[in-house]
C-alpha cells in the first residue's frame, strides 16, 4: 500500500536541547496509528513536526507527494494536515458551522456551505450548527473539531489524546464511530495516547516512542506478544518482572525453576523474566506468595503478590495475577508459572 507518511532521521532540537533524535516512520494509506510513550518522551513534539508548527532540525518528511526536508519552510497550510488539539481549541465565539467553515474561507460561498452541510450532517451535528462551543458537551465539541479538521480535506489527521477528556462510558461508542468514519474516507491518522485499551481498539498500528526515538512498530497484537525491548513491555505493562539466578541450563526465580532456551553471556543481574498473568496459576503446594492487594475488575479479582521470602535475592514486591477465586490480603498461597510462556529480557 502507498504511503501516506514516511518520515526519516528526523530530529528536532529546541533550546539547544535534542528532543526527537534519528525517528524513521511511516505510514500506509487509510491507516490509523497509535502513537504511545512515557511523558516527555516527544509525541506533541513529533506531531507538531509533521504539522508545521515546529521546525525540523535534520531528516525529512514526505505527507503524499510533499517533501519537507531540513530548512525547506513548507507552512503548516500546505501539508495537508489535519490537527485536533487536546482541548479541541474551537472557537467560543462562533457557532458550530462557523468552527468548521473556518480553515475553506477561501473557497467559494457555494462550496464552503457544501462542505459544512456535508460535515455536520456526516457528524449528527446538523441540529447543533448554530450552537456555541459553551453550549455542547464534551463528546459534540470534539465531533465539531473532527469536522472542522476534515473540511480542509487532509491527507493525514493528527490527534493529540483524543479521547482523554471523554466521559469513560462515551469514549468507546466515540472510538468505533471516530475509527469507522476515518475508515470510511480511508483517512489516515495518527493519535497520541497514554491508554492502551484505546491503542486496541482504535489503531491499526502502534509506535513506541522512548527518549525522542521510536523503538518499535507493529500491529498491536503483535507488540503486545512480541515486545522488542523491556522498555516496550515495561511501558506497555505487559507483565511482572522476576529476577533470575542461572545454574547451568537452568533459571531459578522465586516461583521456581524455568527451563530456558534463550540463554545468554548476559550476567544474571541484567536480565529479568517478563511473566503475563494469563501465564501464572495457583497450585496445592507449599506456599511462595503472599497477597498484598485486591481490585474486583470484569477479568476476576485482580491480584498484587509478594514473594513470601522477603530476603532471598530473588524476592518481588509487585506480581500481577488475575483470578476468579476469591483470596483474602495476608493469605499465603503457592502459585506456578505455566511451562515456557515467559519471555527474557537484558533490563536497560
Ligand atoms: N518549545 C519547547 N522548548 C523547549 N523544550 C520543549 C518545548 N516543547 C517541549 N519541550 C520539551 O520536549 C520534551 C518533549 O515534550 P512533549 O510535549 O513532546 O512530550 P510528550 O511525550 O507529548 O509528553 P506528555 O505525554 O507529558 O504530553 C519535554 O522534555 C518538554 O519539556
Amino acid at each position: 500500500m502507498k504511503p501516506i507518511l514516511t518520515i526519516k532521521n528526523l530530529s528536532v532540537l529546541l533550546q539547544d536541547k535534542l528532543i526527537l533524535q534519528d525517528v524513521e516512520l511511516s505510514l500506509a494509506e487509510g491507516d490509523i496509528l497509535g502513537l504511545v510513550g512515557p511523558s516527555g518522551c516527544g509525541k506533541t513534539t513529533l506531531l507538531n513536526t509533521i504539522a508545521g508548527f515546529v521546525e525540523q532540525s535534520r531528516g525529512e518528511i514526505c505527507i503524499d507527494d510533499i517533501h519537507i526536508g531540513a530548512g525547506s519552510h513548507v507552512p503548516p497550510e500546505r501539508r495537508q494536515v489535519g490537527v485536533i488539539f487536546q482541548d479541541y481549541a474551537l472557537f467560543p465565539h462562533k457557532t458550530v458551522g462557523q468552527n468548521i467553515a473556518f480553515g475553506i474561507q477561501k473557497l467559494k460561498k457555494s462550496e464552503q456551505d457544501y462542505r459544512v452541510a456535508e460535515l455536520l450532517k456526516l457528524l449528527a451535528l446538523t441540529e447543533l450548527s448554530e450552537r456555541f462551543p459553551h453550549q455542547l458537551s464534551g463528546g459534540q465539541q470534539q465531533r465539531v473539531a473532527i469536522a472542522r479538521a476534515l473540511a480542509v480535506r487532509p491527507k493525514l489527521l493528527l490527534l493529540d489524546e483524543p479521547f482523554s477528556n471523554i466521559d469513560a462510558r462515551l469514549r468507546d461508542e466515540l472510538m468505533i464511530e471516530l475509527r469507522s468514519l476515518l475508515k470510511s474516507f480511508n483517512m489516515s491518522a495518527i493519535f497520541v495516547t497514554h491508554n492502551k485499551d484505546e491503542v486496541f481498539t482504535f489503531a491499526d498500528k502502534i509506535a513506541l516512542l522512548h527518549q525522542g526515538s521510536i523503538i518499535q512498530t507493529g500491529a498491536p497484537k503483535a507488540v503486545f506478544e512480541q515486545p522488542a525491548s523491556w522498555q516496550v513491555a515495561d511501558f506497555l505493562q505487559i507483565g511482572s518482572w522476576l529476577k533470575v539466578k542461572s545454574v547451568g541450563n537452568s533459571l531459578f526465580t522465586a516461583l521456581g525453576e524455568v527451563n530456558c532456551e534463550q540463554l545468554t553471556d548476559t550476567p544474571d543481574s541484567s536480565i529479568e523474566l517478563l511473566i503475563k498473568p494469563k501465564y501464572l496459576k495457583l497450585i496445592e503446594a507449599e506456599a511462595n506468595c503472599i497477597v498484598k492487594h485486591i481490585t474486583f475488575t470484569e477479568q476476576g479479582y485482580h491480584y498484587i503478590l509478594a514473594s513470601l521470602d522477603k530476603h532471598c535475592a530473588l524476592s518481588f514486591e509487585r506480581l500481577s495475577f488475575y483470578s476468579e477465586q476469591l483470596l483474602a490480603v495476608g493469605e499465603k498461597v503457592a502459585i506456578h508459572i505455566i511451562a515456557h510462556q515467559y519471555q527474557i529480557f537484558v533490563r536497560e
